[in-house]
């Protein structure tokens, strides 16, 4: 800038900032036309109850923290929530696992054995899911989804008191029911005790880089205010920033749906299609995403959030994805069954691209099966590819093909 006019402008600008730094900042709502906020569909029908994490009990790192599953996730989660200060019961499946974060600190499955990352002391583990649950005040669930209706039935409600909260970390939706996980919990409401007190977290958080205490941000639903303000505050650290959200559909749908397509964006990358190809499918898997969770209740600005379009991107691109790198060997010609036998961690998006088939259908029961693949190409050609009838190559060919109107 050295003309006159520009120095001029310069001149107002800093007489602005300086007269804006003296003024005591107040936010004023713009008055503009009313918006009629539609609240999410099972939020009208859900009972909120009351939080028990009290702030005290929070401030002072009394929370005794119980984190279910000693996969990846539940490992950073009890790593996170340890390193916070919290204590930690992680619940594992195997007594040698246990004996050894125990022993040494460290999960040997998921932590390098030549690393110096370890649990901090606040972290203990056990098989004993009595034993994790008698006096836990917060219960992490980071079991898969088709795992999660078993575990919750027959071990987590035996053993659970009532009140205490459960705040659910895992991506997908049940295969059998076609339900996603907030809908499962909603349906084991024990109707003998109080209702369980739910909460959500999501968004862009690779396990390995939370263990490596890379920054990381992600989002926590629930729709009791005080739980979804206690959990931030628990969860937050300098190393991992937490949002709030009211929106229990469009995280949880949003959550779900971004695992088929990064199952769609690996296909893609295996097939040698190019960014092109990649990023199309992606951007549109994500109208898809948009247009399935708003059906559900979903508020759009949530899909456009860290669980949303943050974790799609994420997982799509980032090349540690278990999703993505199925749909990659998949793209590649690798079979199916034996991508399946030789995967040793969890792909939800497998499941999940099945189980939208079904849930899809159920909510657009007037359409016909032409219309629902125009309406949700991206997402049923997963499924139809995972099923085995359609070569990946012809279905992005019929793709391509496809009439395409305006852009939503
Ligand atoms: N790994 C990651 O970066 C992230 C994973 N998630 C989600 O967290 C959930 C769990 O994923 P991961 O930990 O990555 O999977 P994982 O495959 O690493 O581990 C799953 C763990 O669950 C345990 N498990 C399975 N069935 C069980 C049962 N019936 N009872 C007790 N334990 C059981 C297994 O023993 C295993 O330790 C998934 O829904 C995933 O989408 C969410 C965010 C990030
Ligand atoms: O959900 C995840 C990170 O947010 C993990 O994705 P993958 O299960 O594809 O590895």
């Amino acid at each position: 800038m050295t003309g006159g006019g520009d120095r001029a402008v310069m001149d107002t600008v800093q007489q602005r900032l300086a007269f804006l730094s003296t003024q005591p900042f107040t936010w004023r709502s713009r008055p503009g036309p009313r918006r009629r906020r539609r609240p999410p569909l099972s939020a009208s029908r859900a009972t909120v109850t009351a939080c028990v994490l009290s702030p005290d009990a929070v401030a002072e790192r009394r929370v005794r923290v119980t984190v279910c599953g000693g996969g990846s996730f539940g490992s950073a989660m009890a790593f996170l929530l340890g390193s916070n200060g919290y204590p930690v019961t992680l619940l594992v499946r195997r007594e040698a696992v246990a004996e050894c974060i125990n022993a040494e600190r460290r999960n040997p499955r998921y932590f390098p054995a030549d690393g110096d990352i370890r649990f901090p002391e606040a972290v203990r583990a056990t098989t004993d899911v009595a034993e994790a649950l008698r006096d836990c005040d917060l219960c992490v669930h980071a079991i898969p989804v088709q795992s999660s209706r078993a575990f919750f039935e027959q071990q987590l409600l035996p053993h659970w008191r009532p009140g205490t909260p459960i705040l659910s970390t895992a991506k997908g939706i049940e295969a059998g029911t076609g339900q996603f996980l907030y809908e499962v919990l909603e349906s084991l409401q024990p109707s003998h005790l109080s209702p369980l007190p739910t909460a959500f977290l999501s968004g862009p958080s690779f396990a390995d880089e939370m263990l490596r205490q890379l920054p990381t941000a992600a989002v926590v639903a629930a729709r009791d205010a005080t739980l979804r303000r206690a959990l931030a505050e628990m969860l937050s650290s300098s190393v991992f920033k937490v949002f709030r959200s009211s929106d229990v559909v469009g995280v949880e749908v949003s959550g779900a749906v971004k695992n088929v397509i990064a199952v769609a964006a690996g296909i893609s990358e295996g097939l040698g299609l190019g960014m092109n190809a990649t990023a199309a499918l992606v951007t549109r898997g994500c109208s898809e995403m948009r247009r399935l969770a708003r059906r559900l209740g979903a508020r759009s600005v949530t899909l456009a959030g860290l669980s949303g379009v943050g974790d799609t991107f994420m997982t799509c691109f980032g090349a540690q994805s278990r999703n993505r790198t199925f749909g990659f060997r998949l793209g590649r010609g690798e079979p199916l069954t034996h991508i399946l036998e030789t995967s040793a961690q969890t792909a939800e998006g497998v499941h999940t691209a099945r189980a939208l088939v079904r849930r899809i259908g159920e909510l657009y029961p007037g359409y016909q099966p032409r219309r629902l693949e125009m309406t949700f190409p991206v997402l049923l050609s997963v499924a139809d590819v995972l099923e085995g009838g359609v070569e990946p190559r012809q279905r992005l060919t019929d793709w391509m093909r496809m009439p395409s109107g305006s852009e939503n």
